[in-house]
């Protein structure tokens, strides 16, 4: 039995907005599919509260929908502490984008192809997209420096995507990546790119207590100095 998904967020905010257009879509578009009030679908995914988004199930229903993982038409880059992570998250709830869950560091990765063998190298890929790790470090690997293999790699490190949508990515460290530019121009070249830039004085603050938050005993004598 359907019953219609409900919109966490209040209705006059952007989020909320963005949410109710994504449930009317879902709601529409995917009729008989939504049996959880707590569950909606976004392209070909099906979304709940944080962290328990799924694949859909239902291999027709991917085939029909055109699922399969793209490469991106839109990454944002930088700067780090810029608030990145909030407009990648506003934005993934906007049902016509396929929005990266974790950041994806391809083009950094690819930039230090000299230094591919520095354990740095393979950190960079993981996460949902599970595979990619195998993708990077199994036998394909000594194919990434062939342009096809490339796009082919960074479309398998994307989320399946329906044709109506747009594939979004954020990694704020391209920003500081020189080669990060060219090579995702050759790769993509109508790629669109989105960056946020901040008062570089606060956004070093932030990164600063960002970092002494990973040492516990510091960051309490931080915060009794700074009062
Ligand atoms: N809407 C809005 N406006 C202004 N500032 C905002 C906004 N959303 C998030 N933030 C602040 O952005 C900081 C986190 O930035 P990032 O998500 O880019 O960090 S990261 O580089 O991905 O680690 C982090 O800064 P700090 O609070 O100094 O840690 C967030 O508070």
């Amino acid at each position: 039995q359907s019953e219609s998904p409900t919109n966490h967020f209040p209705n006059n905010t952007l989020i909320g907005k963005l949410a109710s257009a994504e449930i009317a879509t879902a709601s529409v578009g995917n009729a008989g599919i939504i049996n959880n009030p707590d569950r909606y679908i976004h392209g070909c995914y099906s979304k709940g509260p944080i962290g328990t988004v799924q694949l859909l199930l239902d291999q027709n229903k991917l085939k029909t929908l055109g699922c399969t993982r793209r490469s991106p038409q839109v990454v944002i880059f930088g700067v780090r502490k810029g608030g990145t992570t909030t407009l990648r998250d506003f934005l993934s709830f906007h049902p016509q984008l396929s929005v990266t869950d974790t950041e994806i560091h391809y083009l950094e990765f690819l930039s230090r192809k000299s230094d591919a063998r520095h354990p740095y190298a393979t950190k960079f890929l993981y996460g949902e997209r599970g595979n990619s790790v195998r993708v990077i470090g199994g036998e394909a690997y000594s194919n990434i420096f062939q342009p096809m293999e490339r796009l082919k790699t960074y479309a398998s490190l994307m989320p399946y995507s329906t044709p109506r949508q747009l594939v979004v990515e954020k990694t704020p460290k391209y920003f500081v990546c020189k080669n990060c530019p060219i090579l995702l121009h050759r790769m993509i070249p109508d790629c669109k790119l989105i960056a946020i830039l901040v008062d570089p004085v606060k956004r070093a603050i932030s990164d600063y207590l960002d970092i002494l938050r990973g040492y516990d005993h510091i960051e309490k004598i931080i915060f009794v100095v700074l009062g």
